[in-house]
C-alpha cells in the first residue's frame, strides 16, 4: 500500500455523525451513566480504552456528575491498519479493580473481541460489576454473542470508520467528526 493519505481519504468517504450529533450524544449517556451509579456505594473506576477513547472519555468525563478514579488500559486488535486481528495488550490499569465498579469507555463496538477481552480481563482481576461505554457501535450481525454495551453514543454503518479519536492508519484521530470509508476503498 502507498503512504496513507488523509486528504485522499476524506474524499472516498462519507460524513457520518457531525460534532454537534455526537456531543449531543455524550451528554445523553453522561446522563444515562449518572442514573445508573446514582446509589453507587464507591466511586467507579472510570477505565479508558486507549488510544481511540481518548476523546470520548474526555469529553464524557467533563460531562459526568458521578464521582470517578481515573485509569487507562491499552488493548489493540487493529495495530494501525483497517482489519483487525487478535487482541495485543499494551498497558493495563494501575489501579486494583478488585471489588470496584468498572466503567470501561472505549471508542467503537465493531466485533466487541476487544471489549470481550477487556471485560474477562477485569472480571478476572476481581472487579465487581464491569460495564461499558462505547461512543459508538457497528450494525452488523457479527458481533461476539453474548457481549452487552450498556451506554452507547451513536450507531455507525458497517464500513471502515474514523475521526472523533479512530484512525485511518494512525491519521485523523482528531477529526472533530466522524467519517466512514465508502464500500469498496
Ligand atoms: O470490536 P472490535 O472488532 O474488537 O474492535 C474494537 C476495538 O478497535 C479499536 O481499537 P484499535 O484496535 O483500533 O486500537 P486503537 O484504539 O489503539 O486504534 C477500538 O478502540 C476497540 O477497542
Ligand atoms: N478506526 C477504526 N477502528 C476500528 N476498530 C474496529 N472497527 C474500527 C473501525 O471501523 N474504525
Amino acid at each position: 500500500m502507498s503512504e496513507p493519505n488523509l486528504q485522499k481519504a476524506l474524499t472516498q468517504s462519507d460524513l457520518i455523525h457531525p460534532r454537534s450529533v455526537l456531543l449531543a450524544a455524550i451528554e445523553r449517556v453522561a446522563q444515562e451513566i449518572d442514573a445508573f451509579y446514582a446509589d453507587a456505594e464507591q466511586p467507579p473506576v472510570f477505565l479508558t480504552v486507549l488510544n481511540g477513547g481518548v476523546m470520548f472519555s474526555g469529553l464524557l468525563s467533563l460531562s459526568l456528575q458521578t464521582r470517578c478514579v481515573f485509569d487507562s488500559i491499552h488493548a489493540t486488535r487493529y495495530r494501525s491498519g483497517t482489519s483487525g486481528h487478535e487482541v495485543t495488550w499494551g498497558k493495563w490499569a494501575k489501579l486494583d479493580l478488585k471489588g470496584r465498579d468498572v466503567l470501561i469507555v472505549d471508542d467503537i463496538l465493531d466485533e466487541g473481541r476487544t471489549l470481550s477481552a477487556i471485560v474477562q480481563r477485569c472480571q478476572e482481576a476481581g472487579a465487581r460489576r464491569v460495564n461499558i461505554a462505547a461512543l459508538c457501535a457497528k450494525r452488523h450481525g457479527r458481533c461476539v454473542p453474548g457481549l452487552h454495551v450498556d451506554f452507547v453514543g451513536v450507531e455507525v454503518p458497517d464500513r471502515y470508520v474514523y475521526g472523533f479519536g479512530m484512525d485511518y492508519y494512525e491519521l485523523g484521530r482528531n477529526l472533530p467528526a466522524i467519517y466512514a470509508l465508502k464500500d469498496g476503498v
